[in-house]
């Protein structure tokens, strides 16, 4: 059985190295002459089976925190699923004033017609007697359903070392059989590639199997619309509080990085949804598309470790809250946790879906009507349910942002009134606290909010009378500001600069120096 490619020769490999079950050898020859450099990259993990997780990753030692544990580069990468037209080299979406001159799919120039990620449909679409046209832009485009799924198909004939990473990778083809997900796969990329591409190479179920790979494996990638397969990152098992951060560097190599120390023997985990939704939705997003049940501690506390991150307020007493009864992953009724209301689930579905509409509708760069979405939910949701989360967080970084000059308070940092800068610093704070708690370590998140709250924070020192500025307390002050602005580019710099988050990270590290000379004029 072919399981990768050998590192040594790079020739279809039957052996792994024993202590890490990633790195492949053809022989035990290669093995052993590999071994001086292998011993130093040796991973801090090991691939281990179980019967309810499948193949997972184990710390083989003690792991710190921010190590790197694995840095992995794609097998496949290929546009989302759902998306608009984008161009089939570098992502960026098109409007058809430029197609392949070879196929016909929309590219944004020659360059990108030269790009190798662009070869596979390329190739594989010129079956037709005339090109590929696409005709509706801006919106989404059925059509490139079929990008990815060819990009993976291709392997078979022209890697076998990929292909075997690939086709090693979980598709719960069992339980897609019957799901109307596996009906608008069956259309939109099965019956596609046969009829408009006239590609009628591979068997059905193989396509079938690919679609499943992609939705349980593939990582979507922040910003631009790519879909990425990785395998040694695959085999990463959830954890609705993972122990890991995990970011895409500038040529979109998945990193996995220590977010809490991770003791020798503990599973290593990353969160296939996002950790600052609620229980029920996190539970509907992975039992429709990675087809497990999470039973994590956090899935099993009805108050998601105190926070009530899900929790509403009671619909007769005042200060009880009501939680999912007996248990969140499988409420019979929502019971108040101070007086004996009761309320049915498909009341709070309901309920909740009326105002997941209304947060929806929010106008995008509103402080005013987002602000009046927290007042009038402040008497229906707990403090930190993760809609109210979700539009602070919003908040927080919309308050002194500038930009839209039609919202009154849409102001700079320096126009801000005081109680809108202190807003800011509250509400920073107040998502800080669950960020920390749910996605621990170095986050994402936890980089855009700490350059929100120091900035907030450096904007109150500006404002002191000059005789208060130099005393310890706001010294203090501006120094934990550069600690913060020093964490936060740190911290997105990391992400790809395909990114928003990246080139924020940069003005972060400028901002910083400028703060250092200050704080080194005060030494
Ligand atoms: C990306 S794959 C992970 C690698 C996979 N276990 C394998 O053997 O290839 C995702 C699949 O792993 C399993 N899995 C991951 N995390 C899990 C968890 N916390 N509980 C149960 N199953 C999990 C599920 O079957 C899920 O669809």
């Amino acid at each position: 059985m072919v399981v990768g490619a050998c590192a040594v020769c790079g020739c279809p490999a039957s052996q792994r190295c024993g202590k890490c079950h990633l790195t492949a050898y053809c022989s035990k020859d290669h093995q052993k002459q590999h071994w001086k450099t292998h011993r130093t990259e040796c991973s801090p993990y090991r691939v281990c089976q179980s019967e309810d997780l499948g193949r997972y990753l184990e710390a083989s030692r003690d792991i710190l925190p921010g190590e790197i544990i694995l840095k992995d580069s794609p097998l496949v990468l290929g546009p989302r699923q759902v998306t608009v037209p984008v161009c089939l080299g570098c992502f960026t979406p098109v409007n058809g004033t430029y197609s392949c001159t070879m196929c016909g799919w929309p590219l944004c120039g020659p360059d990108c017609q030269k790009n190798d990620l662009h070869k596979a449909e390329c190739q594989l679409s010129r079956n037709r007697t005339s090109k590929v046209q696409v005709h509706k832009f801006m919106q989404v485009n059925q059509m490139y359903e079929c990008i990815t799924p060819l990009r993976c198909l291709w392997l078979k004939q022209h890697d076998a070392a990929r292909w075997a990473s690939l086709t090693q990778m979980e598709a719960h083809m069992e339980q897609r059989r019957t799901t109307d997900v596996h009906e608008v796969n069956q259309v939109n990329v099965v019956d596609f590639m046969k009829q408009y591409l006239k590609i009628t190479t591979f068997e059905e179920d193989d396509i079938h199997k690919i679609c499943g790979i992609i939705d349980v494996n593939g990582f979507e990638i922040p910003g631009p619309n790519i879909i990425g397969l990785y395998g040694k990152g695959c085999l990463l098992e959830h954890h609705c509080i993972p122990n890991t951060t995990r970011t895409f560097d500038a040529q979109l190599n998945l990193v996995i990085r220590a977010a809490v120390k991770i003791p020798k023997g503990s599973h290593i985990s990353t969160s296939y949804s996002d950790p600052m939704w609620g229980t029920a939705n996190r539970q509907l997003h992975l039992t429709t598309t990675k087809y497990f049940k999470c039973s994590c501690d956090r899935c099993l506390d009805p108050t998601e470790l105190g926070t009530h991150l899900s929790s509403l307020r009671c619909v007769k007493c005042t200060e009880g809250l009501m939680l999912p009864s007996p248990s969140p992953l499988n409420p019979d009724i929502w019971a108040c946790n101070s007086c004996p209301a009761t309320v049915s689930v498909d009341h709070v579905e309901q309920f909740l879906k009326q105002l997941g509409e209304k947060l929806v509708m929010l106008k995008e760069n509103s402080l005013n009507s987002s602000e009046a979405f927290l007042k009038a939910t402040s008497s229906k949701l707990s403090e930190n349910h993760y809609y109210r989360s979700d539009v602070k967080l919003a908040l927080a970084q919309m308050y002194g942002r500038g930009g839209s000059q039609t919202q009154q308070q849409q102001t700079n940092l320096k126009e801000l009134s005081k109680d809108l800068l202190e807003r800011k610093e509250t509400l920073c704070r107040e998502v800080l606290a669950l960020a920390d708690l749910f996605s621990p370590g170095e986050s994402r998140l936890r980089g855009l909010l700490l350059y929100e709250l120091q900035a907030a924070c450096r904007e109150r020192y500006r404002r002191l009378p000059k005789k208060l500025r130099n005393t310890s307390h706001s010294r203090q002050l501006l120094q934990e500001c550069a600690e913060w602005l020093k964490e936060a580019s740190t911290i997105l710099q990391r992400e790809s600069p395909l990114q928003d988050e990246y080139h924020l990270g940069l003005q972060a590290e400028e901002e910083l120096s400028d703060l250092t000379s200050i704080l080194t004029r005060f030494h």
